[in-house]
C-alpha cells in the first residue's frame, strides 16, 4: 500500500538492479541520483559526464537563456515543458556577459528529442548549441517523474552522462551521484565572475534594430558581478545608465573610487552565505557609504544577509517563466521570472528592513528596502530573459533615482 502512495506520488523508483540488459543497451544518456535511483534516455548535447544539482524549470520559452544564465553554474535544468529546441539558438540571446560566465548549467534534461529549429532567428540548432557549450543532456527521459520526485524530496544532487558509444558505467555514475557534494555551502561565483573591470554598451533589444548601443551621459552605475546576466546590464543601460561591471571580488575602497551614483548586487550561483564570506565586507561599505544599492536574485540575498539577516535552503527552489509575486506596497501582482534555490528568511530581516515583494506560490520573501538608507532589492528576476517583463520598471525606479 505505501509502495502504492509512493509510485504515485513519487513515480516508481528504479535501481540499476531493476534495469533489462535491453533497456541498458538502448540507451545512450543516464541521470543517476544520490538516493540510488536510475533514468535512462537519450544523450544529447555534449558527451561526458557532470555532476550537479538537479532542479526543474517550468518555462515554455527561453531554454537557451535559461541555460546561459550563469546562476546555474553547478546546477542540471530538468525542463517540464517537453519540446525544448524549437527556435533554435542564437548569439544574441546570449546571457554570459564575459567568458568565465559562460560556464553555466552544465545539464539539461528534457521529455522529448531535442526539436529542430523552426525559428527565423536561429542560427544554430539547440542540439549544436548545448555540444558547443559543453552541456550535457539526456531526453526521453519520464521528466513528470522527475519532476514529482523534486517536488517531494527536495533538489537532489545526481550525476548526467551522455556515451556516444553507449557504454554507460552505471555503478561508476551511482557513486559519483553519491559522492558529489551538494549547493549548501558551496561558492561558485569565482568560476563565473569577468576577470576585469570593463564598461557595457549595449541596451535593449528591439526589431529589427537588434540591440540599441546603451547612453553616453547618465547616472553611472557600477555592477557587482558574481556571474551577472546580460539582460540585467541591457536593461541597466536601457533604463539610462552608464554601465560599468566590476569583477565580485571588488572592494568597498574600489567600487568607491569609480564614484558610481548607484551599485548593483548581481544574481549569481551557489550559496549566498559562502561567497557573503568575501563580499559582505564590499556590500556594507557601499551600503554605509549612502550609495543607492539594488539587489538582485544572490545580490538581494547578499544585501539581507549584510544588514543581519539569514538565508535558507529551499527543498524545490523556485525556476520558472511565470511565478506570481506580490508587490506588497502597490497590491499588484507581477509575473516574473525565477531561479533560486536560496530564499531570505524574513522573519531575521532587522527593524529597519521593510519587506517589499511576496512570493504568491509559497508565501517566502521576494524583495526589501532599507527605511533609513536607499537599498532596494528583488529575489526574482526583473530583467526577464527569459520571461515576463511585469517586473521591467525595477530598473527604470532605479536608475532614475540616482
Ligand atoms: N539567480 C540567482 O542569482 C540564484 C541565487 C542563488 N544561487 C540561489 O540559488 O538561490
Amino acid at each position: 500500500m505505501s509502495d502504492t502512495i509512493e509510485n504515485q506520488v513519487r513515480g516508481p523508483k528504479r535501481r540499476i538492479e531493476d534495469l533489462t540488459a535491453d533497456e541498458i543497451k538502448a540507451a545512450t544518456g543516464a541521470i543517476l541520483l544520490a538516493d540510488g535511483s536510475v533514468f535512462l534516455g537519450k544523450g544529447a548535447g555534449a558527451s561526458g559526464i557532470a555532476t550537479g544539482e538537479l532542479c526543474f524549470n517550468t518555462a515554455m520559452t527561453g531554454h537557451q537563456e535559461i541555460l546561459a544564465d550563469p546562476s546555474y553554474a553547478g546546477q542540471i535544468v530538468c525542463f517540464t515543458f517537453p519540446h525544448v529546441g524549437n527556435v533554435g539558438a542564437n548569439v544574441q540571446d546570449e546571457e554570459a556577459a564575459s567568458e568565465p560566465a559562460r560556464k553555466a548549467a552544465v545539464g539539461m534534461v528534457s521529455r522529448a528529442p531535442i526539436t529542430a529549429p523552426a525559428s527565423w532567428r536561429a542560427e544554430q540548432s539547440f542540439d549544436e548549441w548545448l555540444a558547443a557549450r559543453g552541456v550535457i543532456a539526456v531526453t526521453g527521459l519520464d521528466t513528470r517523474t522527475l519532476t514529482r520526485r523534486i517536488r517531494q524530496d527536495g533538489m537532489p544532487m545526481v550525476a548526467i552522462a551522455h556515451a556516444r558509444d553507449g557504454k554507460l558505467d552505471l555503478d561508476a555514475l551511482a557513486k559519483l551521484a553519491h559522492d558529489a557534494p551538494g549547493m549548501e555551502g558551496r561558492e561558485l561565483t569565482r568560476a563565473v565572475t569577468g576577470a576585469a573591470a570593463a564598461d557595457w554598451q549595449s541596451a535593449d533589444w528591439a526589431w529589427p534594430e537588434g540591440y540599441a548601443q546603451g547612453p553616453k551621459d547618465g547616472p553611472k552605475v557600477v555592477v557587482l558581478d558574481y556571474g551577472v546576466k546580460a539582460n540585467i546590464l541591457r536593461r541597466l543601460a536601457g533604463a539610462g545608465a552608464c554601465v560599468h561591471v566590476m569583477p565580485g571580488s571588488s572592494t568597498a575602497q574600489d567600487v568607491l573610487a569609480e564614484k558610481p551614483a548607484g551599485v548593483v548586487v548581481s544574481n549569481g550561483p551557489g550559496d549566498p552565505a559562502e561567497t557573503g564570506k568575501f563580499a559582505l565586507d564590499t556590500i556594507r561599505g557601499v551600503i554605509e557609504a549612502g550609495i543607492p544599492v539594488l539587489g538582485i536574485c544572490l545580490g538581494h540575498q547578499m544585501l539581507a544577509l549584510a544588514v543581519g539577516a539569514t538565508t535558507v535552503k529551499m527543498t524545490q527552489g523556485h525556476h520558472g517563466a511565470n511565478h506570481p509575486v506580490k508587490n506588497i506596497s502597490s497590491g499588484q501582482v507581477e509575473i516574473v521570472s525565477m531561479n533560486h534555490g536560496f530564499a531570505v528568511d524574513r522573519d531575521t530581516l532587522p527593524t529597519n528592513a521593510k519587506e517589499t515583494h511576496v512570493s504568491l506560490f509559497d508565501g517566502t520573501n521576494c524583495g526589501f528596502m532599507l527605511t533609513d538608507k536607499p537599498v532596494y532589492s528583488v529575489q526574482h528576476h526583473p530583467e526577464a530573459s527569459p520571461g515576463p517583463q511585469d517586473s521591467f520598471a525595477v530598473f527604470e525606479t532605479f536608475v532614475t533615482s540616482l
